[in-house]
């Protein structure tokens, strides 16, 4: 896992399979410890069209996240349910970079600059 400088990461376990949520965890151990104090980290629960063979139980899963106050959603890859949310929510609670935005939040020209005449040696 590389994570140095991130401002979130998305961590995907399979429903369908107890110990990938097990490992999971340990990957947020992980990222706590040594990833930027201030990420966010949203868990995805991918294969939730499986819901007949699930392991994972949706209840446990949102428990953990809360206690860890990460993002939590059930995704399905193959049937395109929440892929976008986990990207939305992380967007609404990284924080802005810019301190001083520019007045009436309307955005900046970007002007080209005059040129300065090139000096001659003649
Ligand atoms: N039913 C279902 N199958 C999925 C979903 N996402 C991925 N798969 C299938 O799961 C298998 C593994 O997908 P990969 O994208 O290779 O994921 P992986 O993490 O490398 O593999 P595994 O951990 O072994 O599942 C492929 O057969 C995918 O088609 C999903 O949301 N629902």
């Amino acid at each position: 896992m590389y994570h140095r400088g991130s401002a979130a990461a998305i961590i995907v376990y399979d429903i369908t399979k107890e110990e990938t949520f097990s490992t999971l965890k340990n990957w947020v151990t992980e990222l706590r410890q040594h990833g930027p104090p201030s990420i966010v980290v949203a868990i995805a629960g991918n294969k939730c069209d499986l819901i007949d063979v699930r392991e994972v139980m949706e209840r446990d899963a949102k428990d953990y996240t809360d206690s860890i106050h990460a993002i939590f959603v059930e995704t399905s890859a193959k049937n395109a349910i929440n892929i976008n949310e986990p990207f939305i929510e992380i967007s609404r609670r990284i924080p802005s970079t810019d301190a001083n935005p520019p007045s009436g939040g309307k955005g900046f020209k970007l002007l080209r600059q005059p040129s300065k005449p090139k000096r001659s040696c003649c």
